[in-house]
């Protein structure tokens, strides 16, 4: 069996394993399960005229094929399961396994996997495989650590069907009896689970500072000054929202990091669990990058757009060449404000390209955390200094705070700089001594336990 994905043991006796179900899950599952090396008979209403089977697998009626299989999967969709209880005579005693998702949440009273086993009440009913899919089945290895989920309330029939995941290759998680159906199926329902967050906050410091920016550029023009600016808001103004953005998002991926440096200097140990929160937070700290480089792209194509626009809508300007006095700070300014802001975005692709996972798993451990880490809190300090740049002397300028506000990019400076005077502390070589001592394992024993090491709790 060259087929068979490699190191896993053919099953003893080529067991018979029954699907009922000739749809696409029902073939996909049962070519993975013959390659495994089972052998398969499928139960169908209409096993003379049910199209293509995987090569070697028998089909017949339900009945029939019940029969012959202490395993039956259940590859139907749960509006179809009432055929199920003409079958049940010949269920009684066995495994059924109960694949099924749904396509809305709270569609049903009860889950699919519960309605299954009050229909057949003497079958011991078992939740698994609902979170693989038919294309991942046929595509084969590359899906192969995928996790399946499984409960259900009889230990040996778990075992069985666990070991039948095992040996397809897929990793199984117990989730307990069968009333944990219902949140097993609610689970392929979810959709990208991890750029739920990152993409919550990217829409709420968009809308955030779209109207901040509103007020304090267009509106205040309107009301103080009596002009209409209003067309700003399609490139100028969306040209300030999106590099702002981008900015406190990149510090939003490097805050948790110094966060648990802290927690861990403070609780001497780090062994102790972090808050939910803070663990959440730093699993989506690849998403909120990618996101973060997402507006930092359309701020760099805004930004060649500008000189293109005024050349268009303003050809007297450039016709007539006017220049204003020279001034070199001014010049220093502006040409350093630009080339960090380049090299910024340049290390910030670099990020990007490196947590994709092709190129992250030709990087050894060290070699990722090196650019993920210090590159990456060189690309925050870098775009932190672009924009201080852009500020430049007017921070200082009572006529910046209109409506004693500060601009918006002064505003998105607070957490980055925040981020960055901490990693700066972190560095410093007594503390980073310290934290490397702890994460090397040492614990701080109490002010009370003089050198007792603290109990785990
Ligand atoms: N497709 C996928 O990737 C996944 C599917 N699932 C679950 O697997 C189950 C099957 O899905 P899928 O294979 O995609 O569905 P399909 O519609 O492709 O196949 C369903 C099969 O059920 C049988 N069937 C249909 N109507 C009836 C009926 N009235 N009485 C008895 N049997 C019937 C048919 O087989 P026959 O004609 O031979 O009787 C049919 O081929 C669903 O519960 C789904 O939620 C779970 C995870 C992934
Ligand atoms: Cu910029």
């Amino acid at each position: 069996m060259s087929l068979r994905p490699l190191g896993m043991e053919p099953p003893p006796e080529r067991e018979l394993l029954c699907i009922f179900g000739t749809g696409d899950l029902g073939r996909s599952l049962g070519q993975r399960l013959l390659q495994t090396g089972y052998r398969v008979v499928y139960g169908s209403r209409r096993p003379h005229s049910c199209g293509p089977l995987p090569p070697g697998a028998q089909v017949m009626s339900h009945t029939e094929a019940a029969q012959l299989a202490a395993v039956v999967i259940v590859c139907v969709h749960r509006e179809h399961y009432d055929f199920m209880e003409e079958v049940a005579p010949q269920l009684k005693g066995k495994v059924l396994v109960d694949v099924s998702n749904n396509s809305k949440k709270g569609l049903y009273p009860e889950s699919n996997a519960e309605f299954l086993q009050s229909l057949i009440p003497a079958a011991s009913v078992v939740k698994a495989f609902n979170t693989v899919s038919a294309w991942s089945l046929q595509n084969g290895p590359s899906d192969a650590h995928r996790q399946v989920f499984l409960c259900g309330d009889k230990a040996e029939a778990k075992q069985a069907v666990r070991e039948l995941a095992t040996r397809l290759g897929l990793s199984v998680l117990d989730r307990g009896s069968l009333s944990a159906a219902r949140e097993v199926e609610d689970f392929p329902l979810q959709l990208f689970p991890e750029w739920r967050l990152p993409l919550c906050i990217a829409t709420g410091l968009t809308a955030f500072f779209f109207f901040y920016l509103l007020i304090r550029d267009v509106i205040y023009a309107y009301v103080e000054q009596d002009k209409d600016i209003s067309f700003r808001i399609m490139v100028s103004l969306a040209n300030k929202v999106f590099p702002i953005v981008s900015l406190i998002m990149l510090s939003l991926c490097y805050l948790p990091g110094v966060m648990a440096a802290i927690l861990q200097l403070y609780r001497g140990t780090k062994y102790r669990r972090f808050p939910d929160w803070l663990d959440h937070w730093m699993l989506c700290r690849k998403q909120l990058g990618l996101l973060a480089l997402g507006f930092a792209f359309l701020h760099v194509l805004y930004t060649l757009l500008i000189p293109i626009r005024y050349a268009v809508q303003h050809p007297s300007i450039i016709r007539e060449n006017k220049t204003a006095v020279f001034d070199t700070t001014s010049a220093w300014r502006t040409d350093s404000y630009f080339s960090v802001g380049i090299l910024g975005f340049a290390l910030y692709v670099l990020l990007g390209i490196t947590s994709l996972p092709s190129v992250s798993n030709a990087l050894s451990w060290r070699e990722f955390s090196f650019v993920q880490s210090k590159l990456g809190h060189l690309t925050l300090l870098l775009c932190t200094l672009h924009t201080y740049l852009y500020g430049w002397n007017k921070f200082l300028r009572p006529s910046t705070y209109k409506w004693c506000t500060p601009p918006g990019y002064m505003l998105c400076l607070v957490v980055p700089s925040v981020v960055l005077v901490l990693k700066l502390l972190m560095v410093l070589p007594c503390v980073d001594r310290s934290l490397g001592r702890i994460r090397q394992g040492w614990e701080r024993t109490g002010p009370e336990g003089e050198g007792t090491k603290p109990l785990m709790a």
